[in-house]
């Protein structure tokens, strides 16, 4: 595993920090250990999980830069970094205080947690609806001793209306939680005016970003070019949907979840 993710890494043009690859390690032994008596994860043979979950989960890094901090100058992540490309080898930025991240919909931490071993600067919200997966990941964070981490047991919907949570953070990432135009309603009220929603979706999903134009422009956002990448040794080539968010979201969003599901903005 060390070796599929050493090289991955350096395909994908990221530099792990010290320590990274062996959390990924023990991260990996310890999802296929509970997914015995906890339903995780399809993939547990260790390249897939390697390649499936960890470095596609690593592909966002390289895309949260752009949620710098409101303000410029100084602070903007993608001043510091230089380019708008992905990975760059640097870390996002070594001495800044670390962009608030929410993941959506986590399960058994995937994208979050993956990126916070890889830039340990970041604060993390993992937010899941399943209380015992939310239960897990607290030990987890526990054992690979990452501190700025809070594991949070909510529904997206209900949790997004909350000050605090509310057009706040700099990024909300999410992958296989629902279809986009839905999906943009569970995270695109968390992200701050000038901060990314990044959804990590199949190259198919072609139509699914056309049905989201409504959400993404009711909600505040602004569709970006969508970024294909493919994930190192795998075969597959994945979507990143990428929206920038405008304006706070109008009050009124995101609904509750029966009327999110029958009827789409
Ligand atoms: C298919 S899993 C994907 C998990 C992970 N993101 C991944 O890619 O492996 C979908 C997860 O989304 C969570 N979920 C679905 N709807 C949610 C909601 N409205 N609020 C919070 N979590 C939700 C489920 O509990 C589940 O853990």
């Amino acid at each position: 595993m060390r070796e599929i993710l050493n090289r991955g890494l350096e395909q994908m043009g990221l530099t792990a920090p010290e320590g990274a690859v062996e959390r990924l390690e023990i991260y990996a032994r310890l999802l296929v250990e509970q997914n015995k008596v906890m339903n995780l994860t399809a993939i547990t043979e260790p390249e897939a999980v390697a390649r499936l979950h960890f470095l596609d989960s690593a592909a966002v890094l390289g895309y949260l830069r752009g949620a710098g901090h409101a303000g410029g100058g100084d602070n903007t992540l993608s001043v510091a970094c230089g380019d708008s490309s992905p990975g760059g080898g640097a870390s996002l930025r070594g001495d800044a205080p670390g962009l608030r991240v929410i993941d959506v919909g986590t399960g058994a931490g995937f994208p979050g947690l993956v990126l916070k071993i890889l830039e340990p600067s970041l604060s993390l919200t993992l937010l899941d609806s399943l209380g015992k997966r939310v239960k897990w990941l607290e030990t987890v964070c526990r054992e690979l001793g990452l501190e700025g981490v809070t594991c949070l047991h909510a529904r997206a919907e209900e949790q997004a209306l909350e000050p605090g949570f509310r057009d706040s953070f700099d990024a909300a990432v999410s992958r296989a939680v629902a279809s986009l135009p839905l999906l943009t309603e569970l995270c695109l009220p968390y992200v701050r005016p000038g901060g990314t929603f990044l959804a990590m979706k199949s190259v198919e999903s072609g139509q699914e970003i056309l049905s989201a134009q409504g959400a993404v422009k009711r909600l505040g956002g602004r569709l970006e070019e969508p970024v294909d990448y493919d994930v190192p040794g795998a075969g597959v080539t994945h979507r990143l949907v990428r929206v920038r968010k405008i304006s706070n979201t109008p009050k009124g969003y995101p609904r509750k979840w029966a009327k999110i599901k029958k009827e789409p903005l």
